[in-house]
């Protein structure tokens, strides 16, 4: 398909053979379109990481084809210098600066600004001066995206790009994300935190099993997932007026320790009603809880299996 940024057909991969194999993919078909952002989700072990690799030609697959930029990526090097890889494992270590290193690999693809580099350093707050060997996991990994970015690839491939980085990075990142699509270029990322998917992707695929359990629009997820909820009340409040609030389940009330009332309960989808319905009284505190992926990709593959 002429529009097809990555298209995977029938893909299976076997590790080891006889009755040591193990089987990662299990005939995987997927498409993901030029110009989108596809976030890739599953358990531990659904094959995610299996599959990047095998995008980026850097294992072999059993059975299947994988198809990169309207190329196969096993014999173009072209097509290698249109994709930026951020390996889920990203290791750099040795003497070097980070800036002698990301000078380095710019020169292999074909030379980036300095001015570039710089750029996004700075955007990730990374230090260019200091040794590689000395840099902590957080700082590591903003090499590892700085590299990925800086020579404005057609394909964007992320193994859980944002794995060690504080909140503030990580919507740093979600903004050079957002950039890149802006831009026209294709991402492809897994990932384990669904607010950076939220903010970033138009379609996710659900792995499972090496298989693609489902392919879905991100707001279907939002209306899917789930998050715990408490607010604090300065006087008690009546449960049987919150039991009525659309996607609202679960609901307690009870004492609260530092007085008041304490409402926790479990909301899905959009929490304006449970709002209105909380400001008719006088709220003291309010905690929502990042829905728990493995939680959503099990009411998910539950929906999937009765529809
Ligand atoms: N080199 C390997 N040799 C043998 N088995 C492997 C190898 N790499 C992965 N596997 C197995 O293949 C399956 C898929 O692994 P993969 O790393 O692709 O999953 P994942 O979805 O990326 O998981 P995670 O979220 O934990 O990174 C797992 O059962 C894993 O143990």
């Amino acid at each position: 398909m002429a529009d097809a940024a990555v298209e995977v057909t029938g893909l299976v991969k076997r590790y080891g053979r006889g009755s040591a194999a193990r089987t990662a993919l299990a005939g995987l078909d997927l498409t993901v379109y030029r110009g989108e952002v596809f976030g890739y989700l599953g358990p531990n072990g659904a094959g995610k990481t299996t599959t990047i690799r095998l995008l980026l030609d850097l294992i072999r697959p059993t059975a299947g084809s994988v198809r990169v930029l309207g190329d196969s990526p096993r014999h173009a090097a072209s097509t290698r210098a249109r994709i930026g890889y951020l390996a889920g494992d990203f290791v750099v270590s040795g003497g070097q600066t980070s800036r002698e290193l990301l000078t380095y690999l710019g020169r292999l693809r074909g030379g980036v600004p300095a001015a570039r580099i710089a750029a996004l350093a700075e955007r990730l707050d990374l230090d260019l001066s200091r040794r590689i060997g000395t840099l902590s996991k957080g700082n590591r990994q903003k090499v590892g995206i700085v590299q990925a970015f800086m020579h404005t690839p057609d394909l964007l491939v992320l193994d859980e790009p944002t794995s060690g980085l504080d909140p503030f990075l990580q919507q740093r990142f979600v903004e050079l994300v957002q950039e890149a699509r802006d831009n026209g270029q294709t991402v492809f990322m897994s990932s384990h935190v669904l607010s950076e998917v939220q903010a970033t992707c138009e379609r996710v695929g659900i792995i499972r099993e090496g298989r693609l359990e489902t392919v879905a629009k991100v707001e279907e997820l939002r209306e899917q997932a789930q998050r715990r909820i408490e607010i604090t009340f300065a006087d008690v409040v009546p449960a049987a007026e919150f039991e009525s609030v659309a996607g609202l389940h679960g609901v307690t009330v009870g004492p609260h320790p530092g007085g008041g009332s304490a409402l926790r309960a479990v909301l899905s989808g959009s929490p304006d009603e449970l709002v209105k319905t909380a400001a008719r009284y006088r709220v003291t505190g309010l905690l929502a809880e990042e829905p728990d992926l493995e939680e959503l990709f099990f009411t998910f593959y539950e929906r999937e299996g009765r529809s």
